[in-house]
């Protein structure tokens, strides 16, 4: 029997410990506690499951809508989808979602439904979003969730076949970073500043390979909105995920939540009391600790095309002459140009086109609560082409129209919407025309994210009404009247009990359970080392082994999965075809039906036969959790990339398809395969011997790659079947849950998926164990 071992543990440890299936030290295979599912990264995941004849293993922890592609135009006459959204490709994509929900039996808000809206934000709504849960969803911004205390992140189509079929994910544990912020923040600042200015401080490649905790007096302060905006853009400082110990505000504002535990009831309290332990131990390590003095937050606005790209409102736009080192000198020009903005223009000079409030960052109650006391009374200024107000779900926008919030954007000019993405990456009809600027309360503000050629400033609420209303990039501060408007910011739906501090320790929590799971540990998860594929495992893609052929270098950082394949390619419910749009704008002129750039590389030869791309610049596939960033590079030829780093999400993708990111940290083997790739020579990599070498076979560089991938790329395996294998293993952690963790089998008008009434007097509280060694 595993020692049970005390030493101090961060929130992300527990959460994570608690939720090992099995572990071989390396890979851990980590069950799944609730499942979101939209209509964009999903078909290609659902035919996965019909074509090897799989079922939805836990379709009581698995909840479906339809945010990205649908109209936010009246739906006073809406009948079905079918005849309500008018792009051939977007119904196509909300009607295969209908019809996966039926056949696989899953609940669904569709548009005929108040409970529909951006997955992110219906999830902790209904109280699904659960503190120490897992929580996933083919989407990058799931990290929004980690605000409960969820470990709470993004995953690629693969992954959902993979967690729709065995409820689990196979990870491997992320870094600790922990960002704290202390003090009060100033009037006008909101919680968006604050995760603006940290993004700025670490940079969108600063969380690569981590789970971010958000701690300190300010981040305590905040209500769930506030909380849910900050862990939202996680992913856009690259981290994993982003979390918030529990406290009372988070329970409170889970009570009476159509999914969470009834309040008060036995179950609720033995949830507090389990929800009360996931906070980190006082002495528990993190490998970043980050510290924010709340004092040097401003009103914060974004100047480029990366979340990073910031600068207080107060600022002025960036002079690439005072950069000195050259690819950043280079990076920030081509922002400039792309953004149409002159060095040293004072931020508040920057005349604006159309506005944005909405996404899944701040399309909440307490968001539109504080813009509409901006805009009230007021209009929207002559020169504002459009103002939109997209309220995050159905719900939503009944509670604002109960409270008159309607009627204020409406008289002051703005679009009152429907639930929806919208122009947070219009992919369906709300976008920018090329060049109009933008005012957004989104969390991304990539090349062409909003509409070709659009400009984004990324902002808070507030910010973005003081934009409407001015016509340009404003201070809040000096907006008249503004302090008035700034006492409802920190309101939350509900009401705040008290604020706790980070690191408590709660007495209550000690009761434990003598009781121990012993989970195997440092046992192969891939019991076949012969290369033949296992029983019950479908073959999954060509074995690599080796791979010989011309490399295409890029000279970029942070390339964001926008990039390599925009948001109207995502349309398609299939996995195939995408090579045309591999870096469309990159690749194609603009406003051209695929007429070639001719400078991009992959137009030129030998590099049109590419079959590895070296990277020179770092955190290659940020952004977007799209799996279709990899289906694009596959089915234009390319199967290998090196490069200095990878943001997660992209990394685990493009293993799922028989392909192999490496990631090396030595700049001179970067330049050396990059200066090979500039003399249009071949190289050869060699994954069995995990080698990189030139085609006269001297070896350039070794690279390392995780037992458990390699295996199934040398052998082609297809993971989901070698997870069923250890089917036992799933039974026996879902028979220990659903004896400690009751209330996350299906509840409330889940109810109908329980097999036994609740036996709450069994709950006990895990005691603090290791990964792969939980006892109970
Ligand atoms: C469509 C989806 C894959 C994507 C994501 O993962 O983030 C989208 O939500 C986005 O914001 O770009
Ligand atoms: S970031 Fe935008 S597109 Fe992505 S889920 Fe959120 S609202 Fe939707």
């Amino acid at each position: 029997m595993p020692s049970a071992d005390t030493s101090p543990r961060t929130l992300y440890d527990k959460v994570f410990d608690d939720h090992v299936v099995f572990t071989d030290g390396q890979s851990t295979t980590l069950y799944i506690d609730r499942h979101l599912v939209h209509e964009v990264t999903s078909p290609q995941a659902f035919e996965g499951l019909r074509n090897a004849n799989r079922t939805v293993r836990r379709p009581d922890c698995t909840l479906a809508t339809v945010d990205h592609n649908v109209p936010t135009s009246s739906r006073k006459t809406y009948k079905n989808v079918s005849t309500f959204v008018e792009e051939e490709d977007s119904r196509l994509q909300c009607v295969t979602l209908e019809d996966n929900i039926k056949a696989f039996n899953l609940t669904y808000f569709g548009l005929g439904d108040d409970r529909q809206g951006i997955v992110h934000v219906i999830g902790p709504e209904q109280g699904f979003t659960l503190p120490g849960t897992t929580v996933v969803c083919g989407d990058s911004h799931t990290s929004t969730h980690g605000a409960f205390g969820a470990l709470a992140f993004g995953i690629g189509t693969s992954e959902v076949e993979h967690v729709l079929a065995t409820q689990t994910i196979i990870t491997k544990k992320s870094k600790n970073m922990k960002i704290q912020i202390d003090g009060p923040l100033g009037p006008g600042v909101t919680s968006k500043d604050a995760v603006l200015h940290a993004i700025g401080m670490i940079g969108t490649a600063g969380g690569t390979g981590c789970v971010i905790e958000f701690c300190g007096s300010t981040v305590r302060s905040w209500s769930m909105e506030a909380r849910m905006s900050v862990c939202n853009m996680s992913i856009e400082g690259g981290a994993r995920a982003g979390m918030i110990a529990p406290d009372e505000i988070t329970f409170e504002y889970l009570k009476n939540r159509p999914l969470a535990p009834k309040a008060d009831s036995p179950e609720w309290e033995a949830a507090v009391k389990y929800w009360k332990s996931l906070r980190t131990d006082e002495g528990a390590q993190f490998d970043i600790e980050v510290y924010i003095d709340s004092r040097d937050i401003a009103p914060t606005v974004s100047w480029g095309t990366s979340p990073q790209d910031v600068v207080a409102i107060t600022g002025k736009v960036p002079d690439p002459k005072d950069y000195e080192d050259e690819t950043k000198r280079a990076g920030i020009e081509r922002a400039l140009e792309y953004m149409g903005l002159q060095p040293n223009t004072p931020m508040e000079e920057i005349m604006v086109d159309k506005v944005f409030i909405g996404s899944c960052t701040n399309s909440r109650i307490e968001d539109l609560r504080a813009a509409a006391k901006i805009v009230e009374g007021k209009k929207v200024a002559s020169n504002i082409k459009r103002a939109m107000v997209v309220p995050g779900s159905g719900l939503i926008k009944k509670k604002a129209e109960a409270e008159g919030l309607d009627q204020i954007f409406s008289d002051a000019g703005f679009e009152w919407r429907e639930a929806g993405c919208s122009m947070c990456l219009g992919m369906n009809p709300d976008i920018l025309s090329p060049k109009e600027r933008c005012a957004s309360t989104s969390n991304r503000n990539f090349e062409g994210r909003q509409g070709a050629g659009g400009r984004t400033h990324l902002m808070s609420p507030v910010m973005a009404a003081a934009a409407a209303v001015t016509g340009h990039l404003a201070d809040i501060r000096k907006l008249e009247g503004f302090e008035g408007a700034f006492t409802v910011v920190a309101v939350t739906d509900k009401a705040q009990v008290s604020v706790g501090t980070d690191h408590e320790t709660d007495e209550s929590t000690d009761e434990y359970d003598d009781k121990t799971l012993d989970i195997p540990v440092g046992e192969n998860l891939h019991p076949q080392d012969d290369g033949t594929t296992p029983s019950g495992a479908a073959a999954g893609f060509p074995p690599f082994t080796t791979l010989k052929g011309i490399v295409a270098p890029l000279n970029r950082s942070n390339v964001d999965t926008d990039a390599i394949i925009p948001k109207q390619y995502l349309k398609t419910i299939k996995r195939t075809g995408l090579g045309v749009a591999l870096f469309d704008q990159w690749r194609y002129q603009p406003n051209t039906d695929h007429e070639e750039n001719p400078d991009f590389v992959l137009n030129q030869e030998p590099y049109r036969a590419a079959k590895i791309m070296v990277v020179t610049g770092p955190n290659f596939g940020c952004g977007s959790s799209r799996e279709h960033a990899p289906w694009a590079l596959l089915d234009f030829g390319i199967k290998c990339i090196i490069a200095p780093s990878f943001a997660d999400i992209f990394f685990n993708n493009t293993f799922k398809n028989g392909m192999l990111p490496i990631a090396i940290d030595d700049a001179a083997v970067i330049a050396r395969i990059a200066e090979l790739a500039a003399d249009k020579q071949e190289i050869e990599v060699d994954l069995v011997k995990q080698e990189i070498r030139t085609a006269s076979g001297e070896v350039i560089s070794t690279f390392e790659v995780e037992e458990f991938r390699k295996h199934c790329l040398v052998n082609g395996l297809d993971d989901i079947g070698l997870t069923m294998q250890h089917e036992d293993r799933i039974l026996r952690y879902e028979n220990k849950r659903s004896t400690l963790y009751p209330w996350l089998e299906g509840v409330g008008y889940m109810a109908k998926y329980r097999k036994e009434p609740v036996k709450v007097e069994a709950v006990r509280v895990p005691r603090a164990g290791r990964s792969g060694q939980l006892d109970w």
